[in-house]
């Protein structure tokens, strides 16, 4: 059985271009509007007037708990939230228990993303077994094994023993691998609440300061240079740290780096409401810093946005501010606030919007059979997005098991109309398919690439 065709009508290319797209066996084809033919005789059309044609999203940063905290995403529900999103691929981070440090767990992983159909899911593998920091996982075996892992992180905990990130380096470099590395000195953030500085001394929360960020940053780009491996920063929050890494772009070093949507929009003022849904890792900062991390992503010193979702069961976000977990889930919400934090404020077009939410995060995690393009007989995988419409965004945006959203309750612009994985849909007028019809549609989209 193979899955349906489809010919959207009227679509908006990030070019401006309008274009009709079929889609037909895992595969799309813009076609002049208006001409029909045998071919798209039988497809279900989708009206797309005024949608625009992402490129399917691609998160390198995202949660999804399994194996190990269930109760807070698995990889079904997490993939669901990021097709919500508009993304079809995710790489699902290390820190869920057991540790994804072997060949085994990554496989599992990547075989419960392939089963559940919502987007491609490509494991990270951790650097340090147990992400202890004590001694290198079994990187080759995750590279080498059916997953093909390609991004390692502890992520969660920095790599702070500098002879261990060198030797990850060094490993990472033989088969192309990047190390992304969570930049916090962990003695200088014991027990920090939030950003360091005035804010933090008047409500009496101990501080994290933007130096813990910045000092990793600076060892980590001068061993990436000694090595010659490629490092990946995760979500940079401080206007220093976006110096740093100019500097060492400008120095020719290879590094990428990632900002998060919450780091681009929100700022640590919303601490005063002792909401725990702000609290995440690193801190909100100031509007400084919001503003430096705008222009870094606006002159490509930020490679990219990645979600950093990380879902957390309501009880650990309804205790007192000290005892609430860190992290924000932002699958869902992740294109509205690209869009009101940088297309909005005239920053970004929607092309830059496809290359740091698509074509970067793919060419750093290596992910392979993506086609940012809508060229004929690209992958189809893409998101039909409307950028005109604007609402509350309200628990019924949310795809995922976990309600820790900062933008609740808030107005917020644009909505994924319809997304596309493998050339079947996973939002269809706004709604996300259900579970079992995607499972389906992907069990069929297997069967086809075998045998077809
Ligand atoms: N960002 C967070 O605040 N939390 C993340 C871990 C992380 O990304 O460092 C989590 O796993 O919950
Ligand atoms: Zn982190
Ligand atoms: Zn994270």
């Amino acid at each position: 059985m193979s899955n349906p065709s489809y010919l959207i009508v009227g679509a908006t290319l990030v070019s401006g271009e309008r274009t009709d797209l079929l889609v037909q066996d895992a595969r799309l084809t813009p076609v002049a509007p208006n001409t029909s033919n045998s071919n798209t005789a039988g497809a279900i059309r989708i009206d797309a007037e005024g949608l625009v044609a992402l490129p399917g999203l691609v998160d390198l940063h995202t949660h999804l708990r399994e194996p190990g905290f269930e109760q807070s995403e698995t990889v079904l529900t997490g993939s669901r939230a990021a097709a919500a999103g508009g993304f079809t691929s995710v790489f699902a981070m290390a820190n869920t228990m057991p540790v994804s440090d072997t060949a085994g767990v990554v496989e599992q992983v990547m075989a419960l993303g392939d089963d559940a159909g919502f987007a491609t899911v490509r494991p990270i593998g951790a650097v340090t077994v147990g992400l202890a920091g004590e001694r290198l996982s079994e990187i080759g075996a995750m590279a080498h094994s059916r997953a093909q892992v390609r991004v390692f992180s502890d992520d969660g905990k920095c790599i702070h023993d500098s002879l261990l990130m060198r030797r990850a380096l060094e490993y990472v470099k033989t088969f192309d691998g990047v190390v992304a590395q969570h930049a916090q000195d962990p003695r200088l953030t014991e027990n920090a609440q939030m950003n360091e500085g005035a804010l933090s001394s008047e409500l009496g929360l101990k501080g994290w300061p933007a130096v813990a960020e910045e000092s990793i940053i600076a060892r980590d780009v001068l061993l990436a240079e000694h090595v010659g491996a490629r490092l990946h920063v995760c979500h940079v929050s401080t206007a220093g740290s976006v110096e740093v890494i100019r500097w060492a772009k400008s120095r020719g070093i290879v590094v990428t780096a990632e900002a998060t949507p919450h780091h681009l929009l929100l700022t640590e003022d919303l601490v005063r409401s002792y909401d725990a849904r702000y609290k995440v890792n690193p801190p909100l900062r100031r509007d400084e810093d919001v503003e430096a991390l705008r222009a870094g992503l606006a002159d490509g010193t930020i490679d990219i946005i990645a979600t950093d979702h990380a879902p957390h069961p309501t009880e650990s976000k309804e205790s007192e501010w000290d005892a609430a977990s860190f992290g924000m889930v932002g699958l869902e919400s992740a294109l509205s606030v690209a869009q009101t934090a940088l297309v909005d404020t005239g920053l970004l077009q929607w092309a830059d919007i496809a290359r740091v939410l698509s074509q970067k995060p793919a060419e750093i995690g290596r992910l392979a059979d993506h086609s940012h393009a809508f060229e004929p007989g690209a992958p189809a995988n893409f998101t039909l997005y409307d950028p005109s419409s604007s609402s509350t965004f309200d628990l019924d945006r949310l795809a995922g098991k976990s309600t820790n959203s900062p933008y609740l309750g808030l107005t917020l612009p644009g909505r994924v109309q319809y997304t596309f994985h493998h050339g079947y849909p996973t939002v269809l007028g706004g709604t996300v398919v259900d579970s079992t019809t995607v499972a389906a549609s992907a069990a069929a989209w297997k069967a086809g690439r075998t045998h077809g």
